[in-house]
């Protein structure tokens, strides 16, 4: 699915946001990750077990309101192999349930590498005569500053496969400026990145207007956003950092454009652990989320109207 698809899935709830679906053991409520334990003792099949079951229960439970999930790689890569089925088991659910997804991995390497993840992750491997799509993400979160010939196979995927990229521009952690801030040649490295994101998605525009590579611009950045921005016009941003980073509403308008769209921003904790604020010991998980998701959306779109 391309960046137009989730554009079409943002315009028809109305709601520009995304959710996270980074479970830690931790954030997965007891009657959930008790039951697994008891079926299966202190194992990593039981965490992955609760992991899904807990995923699929958020996914029905914000699915006619939030148009896109976000995995990260990193919280399934923790279960070993049972956190790679629960990965797949994860991004199947939720195009089940007609969400558009977007695989938080990071990825890069040197290009032969790189052309494994891009096919790991948005197309597909062979098999003898079959080809599989071991993940079939929508599109990835990737890292660019390895240069062009560690993006070109994600962007093959993207001319090939109709899928969307999202290249780390400014990220949203507080070291983010040890370098990206630093000067190149009379620019901030960041904005350089952005002059290459803006190379590689020549020839990837959607009939909506907006690229299929986009830009991942931290929501606690407000100044490097509107610069970022003004560089990158047709580029849809993934702005992380909202809620439990610290970011709020105020902060994202600027990775905005004038149309209300642009951007899509992300909440994983704020949404996954919004149960335990309510004191129920976790039996409202999905109805916590919800209103977190609700809260959120409602919140942002006031901020960008
Ligand atoms: O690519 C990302 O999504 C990302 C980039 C970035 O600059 N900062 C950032 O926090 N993220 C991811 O966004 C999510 C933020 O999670 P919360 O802080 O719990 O909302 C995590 O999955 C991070 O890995």
């Amino acid at each position: 699915m391309s960046i137009q698809t989730l554009v079409e899935k943002i315009k028809e709830k109305g709601n520009p946001t995304v959710a996270g679906l980074d479970a830690r053991l931790e954030y997965i409520p007891q009657h959930i990750a008790g039951r697994n334990m008891m079926l299966h003792g202190e194992t990593l099949r039981a965490a992955a077990e609760s992991m899904v079951a807990f995923n699929c229960g958020l996914i029905d439970a914000l699915c006619d309101i939030v148009p896109a999930v976000k995995p990260q790689a990193a919280y399934y890569e923790l279960l070993g192999s049972y956190g790679a089925m629960a990965l797949k088991e994860t991004i199947d659910y939720a195009h089940a349930k007609g969400m558009y997804v977007i695989g938080d991995i990071k990825r890069n390497d040197i290009g032969a590498t790189a052309t494994a993840y891009a096919e790991a992750y948005l197309g597909k491997t062979r098999v003898g005569d079959t080809e599989i799509a071991p993940y079939g993400c929508d599109s990835v979160t990737v890292n660019g500053y390895l240069g062009t010939d560690g993006v070109e196979p994600f962007l093959k995927e993207c001319r090939e496969r109709d899928k969307g990229l999202f290249l780390l521009v400014k990220t949203s952690n507080p070291s983010s400026g040890e370098l990206q801030n630093r000067d190149m040649e009379g620019k901030p490295l960041y904005a350089r990145m952005a002059e290459m994101v803006a190379k590689w998605g020549e020839g990837l525009d959607t009939p909506c207007g907006y690229n299929q590579v986009g830009a991942v611009v931290g929501a606690t950045w407000p100044e490097e956003q509107k610069i970022i921005r003004g560089l990158l016009p047709r580029s849809y941003f993934l702005v992380p950092g909202y809620g439990a980073q610290g970011a709020t509403a105020k902060d994202i308008a600027n990775a905005f454009n004038d149309d209300g769209l642009g951007a899509i921003v992300n909440s994983s904790r704020g949404i996954m652990c919004a149960w335990k604020k309510t004191g129920r010991n976790g039996e409202d998980y999905k109805e916590a989320a919800r209103a977190e998701a609700i809260r959120m959306r409602d919140e942002i779109v006031a901020a960008i109207r």
